[in-house]
């Protein structure tokens, strides 16, 4: 619901919860969704639907950026992403760097929704020295030897790890070494970082896992339900005194 304020002046919000700042991309994926469509104003209902998020969580998240809409009329869509974007800290360019260009670390080059986003792969690294020079993306992959000096060149704090799991503890220490302070790990390894260095974890196996938790749960009432059905049902069939049937219904 609408509260009747107007966006409040751009008071750069600090403290911003972390499960807050987690739902952030989601809003903005769905508010850059209507922003190409050029739709002007949304309702919190409406973009909590798109963003697959419950509208008083949406509205308490939008309270933190000083974002509450306007009675009637609902969220200005481009003021939102922008306010959205500067919280993120998108509005600079980061440069990344992709460690490890096997099949996963060349799919990732190959995406082109990072560089919508604001971050802009600087280089690709590998050990092999058979891939040095090989263009992925369009991008020449370079020499892990060269890894420190790639950072320093390019400025870059942000690092990708797609390398195999044996060797990622490694490839972190040289990427935090070497200046980078947030990682997004895709190997199957817990990292140790010093602290102020940021570390997100991407396992799409974890998320199978889950999904395959509740897909069997989801059996298994299906399945107590049948149960249930075949239990109030008796297995043969007693016949009343006159020969009749009695209905059985399930509970
Ligand atoms: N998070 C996920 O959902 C997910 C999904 C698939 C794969 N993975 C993981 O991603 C990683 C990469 O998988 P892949 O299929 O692309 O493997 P891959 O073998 O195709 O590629 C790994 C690349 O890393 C390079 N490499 C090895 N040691 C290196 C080092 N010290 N420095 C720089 N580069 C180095 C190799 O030369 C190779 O090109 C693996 O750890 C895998 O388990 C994660």
């Amino acid at each position: 619901m609408a509260t009747g304020r107007t966006h409040r002046p751009a008071t750069r919000s600090r403290g911003i919860p972390e499960a807050t700042v987690a739902r952030l991309p989601l809003y903005l994926r769905a508010l850059t969704a209507l922003s190409e469509r050029s739709v002007p104003t949304v309702s919190s209902e409406e973009l909590a639907a798109a963003a697959g998020v419950n509208s008083a969580k949406l509205r308490k998240d939008f309270s933190y950026l000083g974002s509450y809409g306007t009675r009637g009329v609902g969220y200005d869509v481009e003021y939102l992403v922008y306010q959205i974007s500067r919280e993120l800290g998108l509005t600079q360019d980061w440069p990344v760097v992709i460690v490890g260009i096997g099949n996963l670390g060349a799919a990732l080059a190959n995406y082109g929704g990072f560089a919508s986003r604001g971050f802009r792969v600087a280089a690709l690294i590998d050990a092999d020295p058979a891939m040095a020079g090989r263009q992925v993306a369009g991008i020449a992959v370079q020499h892990s030897d060269e890894l420190e000096k790639i950072i320093s060149d390019n400025g870059v704090s942000i690092g990708v790890i797609t390398t195999p799991p044996g060797v990622a503890q490694q490839v972190c220490d040289r990427l935090v070494a070497a200046g980078v302070t947030s990682i997004l790990n895709f190997a199957p390894t817990v990292l140790s970082v010093p602290d102020g260095v940021d570390v997100r974890k991407v396992d799409l196996s974890i998320e199978l896992q889950i999904l395959a938790f509740h897909e069997q749960r989801k059996a298994g009432e299906e399945t107590a339900g049948e149960d249930a059905v075949a239990a109030s049902v008796p297995k043969e069939t007693p016949k009343g005194p006159d020969g009749d049937v009695p209905v059985v219904m399930p509970a």
